[in-house]
């Protein structure tokens, strides 16, 4: 089979030819370059319009000269994301081709394409894949037919924030190869000054150069840049010199989403990683990562520069896939969608595959093992001692290499901290949690009570996420968030009952302790509030086979015991249009 792609979501015009025997794919680009600010989407409209019949027909000859008149089966093209003028072009420049070649059409979303690439290129059975582009940022995994969304950015795609820097101090776009070059040079010079024999290369080169002080925001297995681009625009405005910044914004930006990579690696554990989008061709992200993933045992890959930005050669390898499935569309049906998500898609490309992992494969694991054997989270191992009622977990937060060396001992040291306070002080307020027997700073280390029997998402049932709705709903009365209530922060013991059940209720609920609070802090904001349900919903959403009765559980509990305004703003945030 051989198919046509073409994309046109915001900047490139492009089209490809993918000939699945050989697996050889033939790429023609057209990039659209501002002359100033960002993309203009009325402008790059008007280069859709002028690039995508060239780049198609280059294609499209070389395609013929090659394999004659019947070179095409099947034309797909990027529904969305993108902006809706550009898609538009794009959409009737692929109808029209498939109706005169007289071909399917196929109609793939440019998000899962960014992941299917790297599963095609690494061969990958199961990865999740960290998408790293420039309107986006979020994490996918597989389950049950369709790509779940792990985590993803709360406002700004990762390549956006950056470029919203750079155009802050007057640089052209795209910023993030100019803040790359920027970076490296400052941490070449920081090496070069150190050892006084010229500059150490990459990861020696960064330990070394000294880090601003940058907001860090991370929850659950989400994140947020709007704070980390204002303090890089404030920092420029303070003549702090720009390479230092341009250093400092990756160190941190890339931190976090190699943080939360290695969260969904555990939470679901999967032990391959793929990454794409455009801002994957920056060489400190793919370092960062590599080094997470061999230290976890995973294996790494990102495919080739051409494949990571916008190209329709990962349009066309996955219209292939998407044709062999049968799953062409009707040309009345194909209209675009600006804010077309990587979770509405039926993956029917990968149907009959053997149930992925997931939650549910690593929970089947989890419940074989050992429960008091040691293990491993995304940041802490965690040691069970003792025995009977007197067993103690002692949980180390561990160095993490990828990250600067000051980042990773002030993130270990505040969390440890949070979490010796905030469980405490969740337990004074009602919530239960493990009392804390001892906590060593310097190591970074907690000598917890052992609770529970075991993790809530081994095994989720309704009136434990009702016990959850209620146990954070009392613990924001109480002026606090958690910041990663996942189901894998729930310990539950499901033969031991809650003391304060009621008479009248039919079953005591199982006991439902919180755990994990290293992401949590004081606040009254009714958003915080919200992004703590969402965090936990987001946790269901992407390991439960059946969502919903978990989450209208968790969501009449949180009801029960606080604040109706929590729920109306978790829908605000959950509705958030990101995908743009
Ligand atoms: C919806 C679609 O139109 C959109 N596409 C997109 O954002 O283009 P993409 O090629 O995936 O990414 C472009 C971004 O990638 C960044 N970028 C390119 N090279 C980079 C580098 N070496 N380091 C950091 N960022 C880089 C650019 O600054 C720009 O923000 C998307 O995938 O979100
Ligand atoms: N007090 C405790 N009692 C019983 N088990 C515990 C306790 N604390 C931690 N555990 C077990 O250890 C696992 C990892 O602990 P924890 O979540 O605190 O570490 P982590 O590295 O932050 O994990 P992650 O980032 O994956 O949530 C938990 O999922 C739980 O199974
Ligand atoms: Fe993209």
């Amino acid at each position: 089979m051989r198919v046509l792609g073409i994309e046109g979501t915001a900047w490139c015009a492009s089209a490809a030819l993918y000939d699945a025997e050989t697996d050889s794919v033939l790429i023609e680009s057209d990039p659209y370059e501002p002359d100033s600010g960002g993309i203009h989407p009325r402008e790059a409209a008007e280069h859709m319009a002028e690039a995508i019949p060239e780049v198609v027909d280059r294609v499209l000859t070389a395609a013929e000269a090659e394999y004659g008149p019947d070179a095409v089966d099947a034309v797909a093209f990027s529904r969305g994301p993108g902006l809706g003028p550009c898609l538009r072009i794009v959409g009737t420049a692929a109808r029209s081709l498939a109706g005169t070649l007289g071909v399917p059409l196929v109609g793939a979303n440019h998000m899962v394409a960014h992941l299917e690439i790297g599963r095609h290129r690494s061969g990958f059975d199961n990865p999740v894949c960290l998408n790293a582009s420039g309107a986006n940022a979020h994490l996918l995994g597989y389950h049950d037919g369709r790509y779940r969304v792990l985590g993803e950015t709360m406002d700004a795609g990762v390549g956006n924030a950056i470029d919203k820097f750079t155009r802050h101090v007057g640089w052209s776009h795209p910023g993030g190869p100019k803040v790359e070059a920027a970076a490296a040079e400052f941490a070449a010079g920081a090496a070069g000054a150190g050892d006084g024999e010229g500059s150490a290369g990459g990861e020696a080169a960064a330990s070394a150069a000294d880090l601003l002080d940058l907001p860090y925001v991370v929850k659950g297995m989400d994140f947020s840049f709007s704070g980390i681009s204002s303090a890089a625009n404030d920092a420029a405005d303070g003549g702090v010199p720009v390479e230092e910044i341009c250093f400092s914004l990756q160190e941190h930006v890339f931190a976090m989403l190699t943080e939360v990579s290695e969260r969904a690696l555990s939470l679901t554990g999967a032990d391959e990683l793929v990454l794409g989008g455009g801002v994957a061709q920056n060489d400190r992200l793919r370092e960062m990562l590599a080094a997470m993933c061999e230290a976890r045992g995973a294996d790494f890959h990102a495919p080739e520069p051409r494949f990571l930005r916008d190209n329709a050669g990962m349009i066309a390898v996955l219209g292939a896939k998407m044709a062999a499935a049968g799953d062409a569309i009707p040309v009345p049906e194909s209209a675009v969608d600006p804010n077309f998500r990587p979770d509405q898609v039926p993956v029917t490309w990968r149907e009959g595959e053997s149930v992925a992992r997931g939650a549910a494969g690593g929970a089947s694991a989890e419940t074989a093992r050992d429960p008091d054997a040691d293990r491993r989270g995304a940041e802490a191992t965690v040691a069970v001692t003792g025995a009977g009622d007197d067993r103690r977990v002692v949980k180390r937060r561990v160095e993490k290499s990828y990250r600067h060396p000051d980042l990773d001992r002030t993130l270990r040291r505040d969390r440890t901290v949070a979490e010796a306070r905030l469980t405490s002080e969740a337990r004074r307020a009602g919530v239960p949690t493990p009392l804390v027997y001892d906590v060593d700073l310097a190591d970074a280390t907690l000598t917890l009570q052992y609770v529970g029997e075991r993790d809530l998402a081994t095994a989720l049932d309704e009136r434990s996420t009702e016990a959850v709705g209620r146990h954070l709903a009392r613990l924001h009365g109480a002026g606090i968030v958690h910041g990663d209530p996942t189901t894998r922060n729930v310990r539950v013991s499901p033969d031991e009952a809650e003391s304060a059940a009621a008479d009248d209720e039919p079953a005591p609920a199982p006991a439902t302790y919180l755990i994990d609070f290293g992401l949590g802090f004081h606040t009254g904001h009714v958003e915080d509030h919200a992004m703590d349900l969402h965090v936990f919903e987001g946790s269901i959403r992407a390991t439960a086979t059946d969502p919903d009765p978990l989450i209208a559980a968790f969501e009449a509990g949180y009801e029960a015991v606080g604040e109706g305004e929590v729920l109306d703003r978790l829908r605000d945030v959950a509705d958030r249009g990101r995908y743009r």
